[in-house]
C-alpha cells in the first residue's frame, strides 16, 4: 500500500522550505503527530455523576504511544511525538501526565466538554454502550496550529469536529502515514449537543480517503463510513469492542482476535485501539499483527476508569515479547515505502504471548483492592 505523504519539495507553504529539510535531517527518526483536543469527561450513571476525568483520544492516545512505542534506552522519559491538542482556561487537569508532558494550546473558548450517560442495562458487544453530548467547545485546530516539519507518521484523533478538513490536509503533507480515527471525521451534534453521525461520503474529508493510510472506526460508525468504498482507498479498521477488531482493504481482510479484559469503563478504548495499533506498526509489524497490540491496549483501556495507568512489569513483559518477535526495528514499516497488511506467521504465537501478558494483569488487578476502579461504570 503506498503512503501518504508528499515529497519534501512540496511543503512550500506556511514557511521556509530550508528550515524544514534540516528539521527533518535532524529530528528524531519516527517523531509523530497528534492531532485532536483533550477534554473534560463528565461519566454518569442513572442521572447520577459516577466520575470526572481527563478524556480526548489525544490524552488516551498519548498514553499508550508513551507506553509501547519502541525507544531506546536512553528515551525512556517520553516517545518522540507532537500533540497539537487546544483547551481554555477552565481545563482541569493539566497537572495531569499527558497534558504536563505535551501542554495543549490555550484558548479563550472553554475546553471541550462530554456527558457520556451510560445505559442502567449491561452493554451487549455490539449495542453502544453510552450516549455522548458534547456540552462545551473548544475552538477547533486549524492548519497553522501544525508544526512546519515533516513527521514519520500522523494520528488525526478529533472528537468534537475540531480537527478540520484543511488541517488533515496539511497533516497528510507533512506525515509519511496518516492514521485517522473516524470519530474525528463523522460526528455532528444535534442542538442538545448529542453525538450523533453523518456519511463520511458527504463530507469535505472523503476526498482525501485516498492519501489517508489506515481508518479505524467502531462498529457503531462503520456503517456511515461505508467500508465497501472507503477499504478501496485506504485500509480500514473496524474495531468490535470485546470481539476484537477486522480489517479491511482492497482484495483481503482478516480477523484480529481480542484479549480478557474485565470491563470498568468503555472510554477510551478505541483511542488506545488505535495507539497501540501505531506502536505496533512503529514496531515493524505487519497491520494484522500490529492490530493485536490494538486490542491488547483496547482491552487495558477498559480495565480503568479514564486514562490508564499500566503496570511497569506488564510494560516491560510486551516490550520483552515485541523484542522478541519482531525483527525489523531498525526499518519499521511505517518509515518504508509501503504497508504489509497481511498477518505474518507469528501472528498466533504473538496472540498467546500477549494473551498470557493480558490474562495475568486481569487477574492482579481484580485481586487488588487498591486499583481504584470501584466497580464497572457502564452497567449495574
Ligand atoms: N470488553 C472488552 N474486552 C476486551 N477488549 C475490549 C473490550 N472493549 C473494547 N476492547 C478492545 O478495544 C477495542 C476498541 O473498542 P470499541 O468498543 O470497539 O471502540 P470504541 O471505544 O471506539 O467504541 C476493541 O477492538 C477491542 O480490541
Ligand atoms: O471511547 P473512545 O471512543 O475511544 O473515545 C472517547 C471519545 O469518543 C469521547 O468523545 C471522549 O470524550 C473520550 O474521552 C474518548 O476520547
Amino acid at each position: 500500500m503506498p503512503l501518504a505523504a508528499e515529497p519534501v519539495e512540496a511543503l512550500e507553504e506556511g514557511g521556509n522550505q530550508q528550515q524544514l529539510l534540516l528539521a527533518t535531517k535532524g529530528g528524531p527518526a519516527l517523531e509523530g503527530l497528534v492531532v485532536g483536543s483533550y477534554c473534560h469527561d463528565v461519566l454518569i450513571r442513572g442521572g447520577r455523576v459516577v466520575g470526572e476525568t481527563l478524556g480526548g483520544a489525544a490524552a488516551f492516545v498519548s498514553n499508550v504511544l508513551d507506553a509501547a512505542s519502541p525507544r531506546e534506552e536512553e528515551e525512556q522519559e517520553a516517545a518522540p511525538f507532537v500533540v497539537v491538542s487546544k483547551v481554555g482556561r477552565d481545563f482541569a487537569y493539566a497537572s495531569a501526565p499527558a497534558p504536563a508532558r505535551r501542554p495543549p494550546l490555550l484558548c479563550a473558548s472553554p475546553t471541550t466538554s462530554f456527558h457520556a450517560q451510560f445505559s442502567e442495562a449491561a452493554a451487549s458487544a455490539h449495542a453502544p454502550d453510552r450516549e455522548l453530548r458534547r456540552v462545551r467547545a473548544c475552538d477547533p485546530i486549524y492548519p497553522a496550529d501544525l508544526p512546519d516539519r515533516r513527521f514519520a507518521y500522523g494520528l488525526a484523533v478529533g472528537v468534537a469536529g475540531e480537527v478540520l478538513p484543511e488541517t488533515l490536509e496539511r497533516m497528510i503533507r507533512l506525515c509519511r502515514a496518516v492514521l485517522v480515527d473516524a470519530q474525528a471525521l463523522i460526528r455532528a451534534f444535534d442542538a442538545d449537543g448529542a453525538v450523533c453521525h453523518v456519511s463520511l461520503e458527504d463530507t469535505p474529508y472523503a476526498r482525501l480517503l485516498p492519501r489517508v493510510a489506515f481508518l479505524k472506526a467502531s462498529s457503531e460508525e462503520a456503517p456511515y463510513v461505508g467500508v465497501e468504498t472507503a477499504r478501496r482507498r485506504c485500509c480500514v479498521i473496524v474495531t468490535e469492542g470485546r470481539d476484537g477488531c477486522r480489517l479491511f482493504w482492497d482484495g483481503g481482510e482478516a480477523r484480529v482476535a481480542p484479549f480478557p479484559a474485565v470491563q470498568v469503563d468503555p472510554t477510551g478504548a478505541g483511542d488506545s485501539f488505535l495507539a497501540g495499533f501505531a506502536a505496533g506498526l512503529l514496531w515493524g509489524l505487519p497491520a494484522t499483527d500490529a492490530a493485536l497490540l490494538g486490542n491488547f491496549f483496547g482491552a487495558a483501556a477498559v480495565s480503568q476508569v479514564g486514562v490508564p495507568t499500566f503496570h511497569p512489569k506488564m510494560l516491560q513483559a510486551v516490550k520483552e515479547i515485541l523484542e522478541d518477535k519482531t525483527t525489523k526495528r531498525s526499518s519499521p514499516c511505517i518509515n518504508g515505502t509501503t504497508f504489509t497488511l497481511e498477518r505474518s506467521n507469528m501472528h498466533d504465537e504473538l496472540h498467546t504471548a500477549l494473551q498470557e501478558t493480558a490474562r495475568l494483569m486481569s487477574e492482579q488487578q481484580q485481586a487488588d483492592p487498591a486499583n481504584g476502579n470501584g466497580g464497572d461504570i457502564c452497567s449495574t
